[in-house]
């Protein structure tokens, strides 16, 4: 009797649900977008309901598909989730409905609250780096949830009078797939707690020092759990009875879906956002170069194996940009077309600081800034230099990490949407001057979460016996201009991130 498990996918846009075989295949799946909400300049929301509702119909198609050939659910011997890290969901306990929309992770409106918050400490904006490994920026969930009790009455009433519930976006989905207001598990995985800023990084506990610091109670908070043990079971639905099992923020279950166990094993995922994370083991090395501090995975009872990571808030989603704002595009694949119509950027620049830059640069004041134009350009120039954009913040986060690690990386793991451009892996390795190394099949995400949800149920002991999973097929990219060429490109890209500075008001 073969073993399957599923994996719930809830991205930035679009959520999906894929089940895997005990090969790590994938036997049936679901995707589908959802909307995204801008209400201001530089804010970014989504209807907590999308999230659970988009969730919901991809998993009953997916599981339509797997019963057509052949199967029954319950083949299913657990589910894994993984999700859009940092954005914030609020709920009332009596209800169990949103208090408000959630504020996405690269939603830039808590500039102001970044701001009083690092007033408090002579340390500014590291005031609570050492405990939880992040400085304090627009990014993450607690600044996001400070700015709702300082904006929206209801929240804030409902977290003095103890109805607040808050959560990541895993704990929304955990606890509607749970129950809901009837017993729903108010629960988050220690990956996506080490991005709220609230836990402490070492001890893999709510922090009562940085609790008192943001001023929340600590009842709003869900309870710490590993990625990979049972949780409860789904109530409802075509996964009723089924286990929840595995649980890890997206980038994470990247990390593990490209089987980055060891230390100095490093990916890079290219979705709305571009994330490479670097396995540290069981040190939780603070960075000296504008990287980020987190929890890689723990599995049940064991250490938990940390990352250093460089986050960069633009990447697929500016090729959206090109298909909804611009129009120079019809769909994601077309902006190869018109980026291989040219040999270059003819000079052309384009820093994708939509709501400022992450790292290494973390600047809340960056705008999106294309410099170097001339009568020339073309929006084959805009369509290449947008896919550049990416590359090069890899290369500024690659440099981070080298100089952090002490390790220079002689290849890169990718994976995610835009590295379905052969194009963009080729100039990837142009701007690195390294190996890229794309696996066959991409959804690395979801095999990570099912990989999570499989130790727990059983279906996996150790880490040797997926050594096959997704090992066949790999395409390695390598670069293809000289080393002089490659700097001159690079200087040029700081030039133009310099002048993306100071535009946000
Ligand atoms: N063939 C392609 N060429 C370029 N970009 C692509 C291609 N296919 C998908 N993308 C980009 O990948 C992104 C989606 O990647 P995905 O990993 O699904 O993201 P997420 O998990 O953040 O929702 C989209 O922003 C899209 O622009
Ligand atoms: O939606 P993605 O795949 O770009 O991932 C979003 C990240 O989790 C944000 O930190």
């Amino acid at each position: 009797m073969p073993s399957f498990v599923g994996a719930i996918d809830q991205g930035t846009t679009s959520s999906r649900f894929l089940v895997f075989n005990d090969e790590g295949a994938i036997v049936a799946s679901h995707q589908m977008e959802f909307e995204q909400h801008y209400p201001n300049p530089g804010w970014v929301e989504h209807d907590p309901y999308d999230l659970i509702d988009s969730t919901r119909t991809c998993i009953e198609h997916a599981i339509r598909k797997f019963e057509e050939l052949g199967h029954s659910a319950s083949d299913i011997k657990g589910i894994g989730i993984t999700n859009q890290r940092e954005t914030a969901v609020v709920w009332d306990r009596n209800s169990g409905k949103p208090l408000c929309p959630a504020i996405v992770w690269s939603d830039g409106r808590t500039a102001e609250t970044v701001k009083k918050l690092a007033s408090k400490s002579d340390k500014g904006t590291e005031a609570i780096k050492d405990v939880c490994g992040l400085p304090l920026t627009t990014y993450f969930s607690g600044v996001k949830l400070r700015w709702m009790m300082d904006h929206n009455d209801q929240v804030k009433q409902a977290h003095d009078e103890g109805r607040l519930m808050f959560g990541t976006v895993d704990s929304w989905l955990i606890y509607n797939l749970t129950g809901g207001k009837d017993n729903g598990l108010h629960v988050t995985d220690v990956t996506n707690a080490s991005r709220t800023m609230l836990m402490n990084i070492h001890t893999l506990k709510w922090s009562d020092e940085i609790l008192e610091f943001f001023g929340f109670n600590a009842d709003i908070l869900p309870r710490i759990v590993s990625s990979s043990e049972i949780y409860g079971q789904v109530q409802g639905g075509a996964l009723n009875g089924i286990p929840i099992a595995g649980c890890l923020g997206d980038q994470q279950a990247a990390l593990v879906g490209q089987k980055c166990f060891n230390v100095g094993d490093a990916k890079n995922t290219y979705g709305t956002g571009c994330f490479m994370l670097f396995n540290t083991g069981d040190e939780a090395v603070i960075s000296k170069n504008g990287l980020l501090t987190t929890v890689g995975y723990q599995f049940g009872d064991n250490k938990p194996a940390y990352a250093l990571e460089g986050s960069i808030a633009v990447a697929g989603s500016s090729i959206q940009f090109l298909r909804d704002n611009l129009k120079i595009i019809n769909s994601a694949p077309e902006v190869n077309v018109l980026a291989a119509a040219v040999k270059d950027t003819a000079g052309v620049y384009f820093v994708t600081a939509f709501s400022g830059l992450f790292a290494p640069y973390w600047r809340d004041d960056a705008r999106g800034t294309i410099c170097g134009i001339t009568q020339f350009t073309t929006r084959e120039h805009i369509a290449r230099a947008t896919l550049e954009a990416s590359c090069y913040q890899t290369r500024a986060i690659l440099d981070a990490m080298n100089a952090d690690s002490g390790k220079p990386l002689k290849s890169l793991k990718v994976d995610g949407g835009l590295t379905n451009s052969d194009l963009c892996m080729q100039i990837q390795a142009d701007i690195l001057g390294i190996e890229v190394d794309r696996p066959r099949m991409r959804e690395t995400t979801a095999l990570g979460s099912a990989i999570a949800a499989g130790f727990a149920v059983g279906i996996w002991q150790s880490f040797d016996q997926l050594q096959n999973i997704n090992s066949e097929g790999h395409t390695i990219f390598k670069s293809e201009i000289s080393e002089e060429h490659r700097n001159k490109k690079i200087k040029g890209w700081e030039h133009a991130v310099e002048r993306s500075f100071g535009w946000a008001n």
